[in-house]
């Protein structure tokens, strides 16, 4: 690649031919000397001044080599690097036929053929989905440069916006840009490659309605890529392109034979591509000032994309076949010569101007604070500059853990030193936490990483996760648990009811009380646990032997996002187990849940509907792009034999086309038209896919979230919870079966201590509520309550709640 010897990489690629001039094109064992030996002439017998011998040193010679190892070698790192912020440039180069289009855009009708346009593109989109961090953006124009004309490949595009009607190359702070060419956002590789689709077809009709010749262009694909870093407050960004350039056939004027229009075409390639090759050998020049890159559109057009600050790749493209030498040697020269151009690739990075502000303005107060907290330590004489000693950093260690467990409210902030080493043993506390809790999960539990293959499907194996790679006992293979078992065979008869019989049971009990607070055993079947979309814990009950002392399976749980950690740690502190979560879900879905879960089942039936629509219309899209391909061939032939016959000219000097051609025309255009309607079809069908696939998400997390309350209500909380809501406020009746909810203001203070007294069972409990007044109804409030009683295993509290309209520092529970 460009950078590697600080020169513009050179390759030649021969098209696959049966009459390769071996004993003429000789490749040293490196494959980057190629070494060109022809016979001296008999014509010249007295003396032969004639050259037989030439040497070329470029960088790979490409022989029978397939598209994806082209890419590899050619592109891959250059895409690469335009990903990081540098630009970049392949172009191919070479005589009529010799595959320069086969390169960079490839033959569309095998997948495997495609070129390096295509494989660009994804790599792109996929090197996006690596780099989460950051905020890119693509965008592509297509550009044709036409005996000194620009055409805008992609103007027929509908989001075109823009109203210039010419096209002109312009210069400015960024660099060189095309006025007048349309760039396109593209959110998807399905997006660039129907853009690179577009093009192409433009670049075939339009060749018909100028009658010029498709391959006497030059086309320049570009791929710009803007990227962010996530992070708010840094406001640097780069912004790169990636020029795929498919330059006119290069074969002299004389071997042409051209005449009229051809002649006219022949002598402005002969002209654009000898500027090429002016600019290039001034390029390599390192002394000269004066590029003359303004003599023709193309050198202007790449003016930034030669060598430089870019990365650049051209791809020599030869027939090596011994009839062709002439042309061979003449783009191996012109390869040789681009070789010397040095390259010395920078990443060109800009600055967002107002986030730049931003972060100035914040640097400014962080700045007077610091000098206001400098003062204020000069004045108690505690300006320190020694480095703290161990025994220091060993105290602020055990401060931060006493303040991370709740035994000091506090730590004193001395100095700047001090302050940045609480930070760093924070840091480390929780790296500490992080690996313990790791490590616990690993002891207990098997971690099945769904995108490792081979973990699937030793978990398969185990019976951990069923044929889909879903976790047993996973609700709707979403990725989530809500159970500690699977499902049982037996139908599941009305749990909530029976649980709270056996409830009313053991009230009226002092055994059944004292009872409730024996640790049961999990029955032996296995425990999915969730912990994410991809990462799913599954564990074998028979190991878990869980008993009330084993306070570490509470901190594993506190890593589970779906499933309460009080629901868990009451599950296993109770002693006639509550219906297993799985069970009661049953029974919810068919009693109070039972019309958000019809409403799920009927969102997720259109989901799966427009899902299949999806496939079908994609593979509609095909078909009608293969029918496209194939009518496009066909009229090329059909115009090659045109022109190879002779053409009919009309008076007015237009060519005539035959019957069968114009159809083909016509059909072509129709195709595009079907085309674009299916492929504009499919862009609403993904729009209300995303749309549904939100719905039934939103649906579910519902339908979870009324089951934890419903759960909540009918088996975990002791009735006999008290409610105190301090500092007014009301909340909306509802279906809470709680003994009392009390309401007091803020100054009712005697009211409370006497409630408090009057109410308190063993030790009171404090919860403070964000927004209480406005938003908590007696549910989530329930809900609530008894997520700070149940694991301080009390069977009865008092819960404060203080109604604030701003979220509390800290919930406090005491
Ligand atoms: N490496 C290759 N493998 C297979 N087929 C090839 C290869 N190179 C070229 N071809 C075939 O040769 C034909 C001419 O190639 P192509 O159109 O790419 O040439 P070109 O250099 O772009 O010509 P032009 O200057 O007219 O645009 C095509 O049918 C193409 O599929």
């Amino acid at each position: 690649m460009g950078s590697r010897g600080n020169s513009v990489c050179v390759y030649v690629r021969v098209r696959p031919t049966d009459k390769f001039a071996q004993d003429i094109i000789q490749v040293g064992k490196d494959n980057k000397t190629i070494n060109v030996h022809i016979k001296k002439d008999n014509k010249f017998t007295v003396v032969n001044n004639q050259r037989s011998d030439w040497s070329f040193r470029l960088d790979g010679f490409l022989q029978n080599a397939s598209q994806d190892s082209v890419y590899d070698t050619v592109a891959k790192s250059v895409v690469s690097k335009a990903m990081d912020g540098y630009n970049g440039t392949i172009m191919c180069y070479g005589q009529t036929g010799a595959g320069k289009t086969y390169t960079i855009t490839g033959a569309t009708e095998n997948y495997d053929h495609r070129g390096i346009i295509p494989r660009a593109i994804q790599q792109v989109f996929r090197e996006i989905e690596e780099r989460s961090n950051y905020h890119i953006k693509v965008r592509v124009s297509y550009l044709e440069i036409y005996n000194e004309t620009l055409f805008d490949l992609l103007s027929t595009m509908p989001d075109i916006m823009s109203t210039d009607t010419q096209i002109i190359i312009k210069e400015d702070s960024h660099g060189i840009h095309v006025k007048g060419l349309s760039v396109h956002i593209t959110n998807s590789e399905e997006d660039a490659l129907n853009l690179l689709f577009e093009g192409e077809t433009n670049r075939i009709i339009a060749s018909h309605i100028l009658n010029k010749n498709s391959s006497r262009s030059h086309c320049i694909f570009t791929i710009y890529i803007e990227s962010r870093a996530r992070c708010f407050s840094d406001a640097r960004y780069t912004y790169s392109k990636i020029n795929l350039v498919d330059l006119a056939g290069s074969e002299r004027l004389k071997k042409t034979r051209s005449e009229g229009q051809v002649m006219k075409e022949a002598s402005y390639i002969n002209r654009s591509l000898s500027f090429l090759e002016q600019t290039i050998l001034a390029l390599t020049d390192r002394k000269r000032e004066h590029i003359p890159f303004r003599q023709c559109k193309l050198t202007y057009a790449l003016k930034d994309s030669l060598g430089g600050k870019c990365n650049t790749i051209l791809v020599t493209n030869i027939y090596g076949e011994e009839s062709q030498l002439e042309e061979t040697l003449s783009s191996l020269r012109f390869a040789s010569r681009m070789k010397c151009i040095p390259t010395d690739p920078e990443i060109i990075q800009y600055y967002d101007p107002v986030l730049t502000m931003k972060n100035l303005e914040k640097e400014i107060n962080f700045l007077r604070q610091e000098l206001f907290l400098h003062d204020l330590l000069a004045k108690r004489g505690q300006i320190n500059y020694e480095p703290l000693t161990e025994t220091q950093i060993a105290e602020i260690n055990s401060q931060a853990r006493r303040y991370l467990a709740g035994t000091l409210t506090e730590i004193d902030l001395i100095n700047f030193r001090q302050i940045q080493e609480v930070f760093t043993q924070f840091k480390i506390i929780l790296s500490q936490q992080e690996q313990e809790v790791e490590t616990r999960l690993r002891e207990k539990y098997t971690l099945i990483d769904k995108k490792n293959l081979e973990t699937i499907a030793a978990a398969q194996k185990a019976g951990l996760l069923d044929e889909e790679g879903q976790m047993v006992g996973e609700l709707d293979g979403q990725g989530f648990g809500i159970g500690l078992a699977p499902p049982t065979s037996k139908p599941v008869f009305s749990a909530a009811r029976k649980w709270k019989s056996r409830k009313a049971k053991e009230r009226g009990s002092p055994t059944g009380r004292k009872e409730s607070f024996i640790s049961p055993t999990l029955g032996k079947e296995p425990v999915t646990v969730s912990l994410s979309k991809s990462v799913q814990m599954v564990a074998s009950a028979k190991d878990l032997e869980i008993k009330e002392s084993v306070a570490k399976d509470v901190d594993i749980i506190s890593l589970d996002i779906h499933r309460s950690e009080t629901a868990f740690k009451e599950e296993i502190s109770r002693p006639s187990t509550p219906p297993t979560k799985e069970a009661a879900f049953e029974e919810f879905k068919n009693d109070r849940g039972s019309e958000l879960s019809r409403i799920f089942k009927e969102d997720k039936a259109i989901l799966i509907d427009r899902k299949k629509k999806i496939a079908e219309i994609t593979q509609r899209i095909n078909v009608t792009k293969q029918e496209i391909d194939r009518t496009n061939q066909t009229i090329l032939v059909k115009k090659h034999e045109r022109e190879t016959q002779g053409e009919y000219v009309s008076d007015g000097g237009q060519t005539i086309i035959d019957e069968e051609e114009f159809i083909l025309i016509v059909k072509l255009k129709d195709l595009k038209k079907q085309y674009r309607s299916d492929y504009d079809e499919l862009q609403d069908l993904n729009a209300e896919v995303q749309y549904c696939q939100r719905l039934v998400d939103q649906c579910r997390q519902r339908l979870l979230t009324e089951f934890d309350i419903w759960y909540n209500e009918s088996f975990l909380i002791p009735e006999e919870t008290q409610i105190i809501l301090k500092g007014g406020g009301s909340i909306r009746p509802g279906m809470m079966p709680i003994s009392k909810i009390t309401t007091l203001g803020e100054d009712d203070q005697d009211r409370f201590e006497h409630l408090q007294q009057t109410l308190t069972l063993d030790n009171p409990s404090t919860l403070s509520f964000y927004n209480a007044k406005m938003k908590m109804d007696h549910r989530h409030l329930y809900a609530k309550a008894a997520s700070h009683l149940i694991p301080t295993r009390k069977k009865a509290g008092v819960i404060t709640a203080s109604m604030r309209n701003k979220p509390p520092s800290m919930l406090s529970v005491s």
